[in-house]
């Protein structure tokens, strides 16, 4: 099964960055999700959907290589990246991923700044004139002139507005975001939203879990994991649960 799209903001002709093919995944007796297929291609924002406990978080952690799935094969750029050696993972990660999981992965006696250049890494890439630089990602976070702050002094708002810039100066191939709006107000759901569909429409792939359906309504497609025999939908073509009455 591949993903329906809406056509925004990028067509059928973007790249296949993650092919998933029936993907499942046990603990012990218990199967949390079986017949997993999908396709993610640049550009392309995929809101992973479903109740707690019905396994995003897996599965995001299986395309991040931090956990296996049982059977099943994700496919990147082509290559299985299951079958991948700790070398070819080390590099998967430094090189193609970002992440924004719930503990941000920033470090947490190191500065702002310090943070930011282990994500821009030795290659330099603030010589892209596309890619913004520390700075410039700072501020479009709100955090202009913090860059000499250690992170264990910063809220945790503050921390994931960090975690952001870094995708902002890494810009990675593939985003994998878990709850990425979880505990904020509209105003910065919006914000978070915003910064992911930039790098989107820079060519990134977008994978995120959430409960939000505002924030699923911002996505291109949408796989509902606990009925994880659909295929992909657009977004706008899922319904919005009817409110309880009161
Ligand atoms: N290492 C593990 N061993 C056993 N069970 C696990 C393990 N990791 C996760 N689980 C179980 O898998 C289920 C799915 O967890 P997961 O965090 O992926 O769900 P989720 O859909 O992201 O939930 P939420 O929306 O609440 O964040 C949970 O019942 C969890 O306890």
């Amino acid at each position: 099964m591949s993903s329906a799209r809406t056509g925004t903001p990028s067509s059928h002709s973007e790249k296949v960055v993650i092919e998933v093919e029936e993907l499942s995944k046990s603990f012990g007796s218990r199967v949390l999700w079986r017949g997993v297929n999908f396709t993610v291609s640049q550009g392309e924002m995929l809101a992973l959907i479903g109740p707690s406990g019905s396994g995003k978080s897996t599965l995001l952690n299986c395309l991040g290589l931090l956990d296996r799935p049982t059977t099943g094969v994700i496919r990147y750029q082509g290559d299985d990246i299951t079958r991948f050696g700790r070398g070819r993972i080390r590099r998967f990660r430094r090189d193609t991923l970002g992440y924004l999981f719930q503990h941000y992965a920033l470090i947490e006696n190191a500065t702002v700044q310090e943070n930011l250049e282990v994500a821009i890494g030795p290659r330099r890439r603030r010589q892209d004139s596309d890619v913004p630089g520390i700075a410039e990602a700072l501020d479009r976070v709100g955090l202009a002139g913090r860059d000499k702050e250690r992170i264990h002094h910063l809220s945790g708002g503050e921390q994931q507005r960090v975690a952001l810039a870094r995708l902002l100066v890494q810009r990675p191939t593939l985003v994998l975001a878990d709850e990425p709006t979880g505990a904020l107000d509209d105003v910065n759901t919006n914000a978070v939203i915003d910064i992911l569909r930039e790098l989107s429409r820079a060519g990134c792939a977008v994978v995120l879990a959430t409960h939000d359906a505002g924030v699923r309504d911002r996505c291109d497609t949408v796989f509902a994991v606990h009925e994880s025999s659909f295929a992909t939908i657009p977004a706008r073509e899922v319904a919005s649960p009817t409110p309880a009455p009161h």
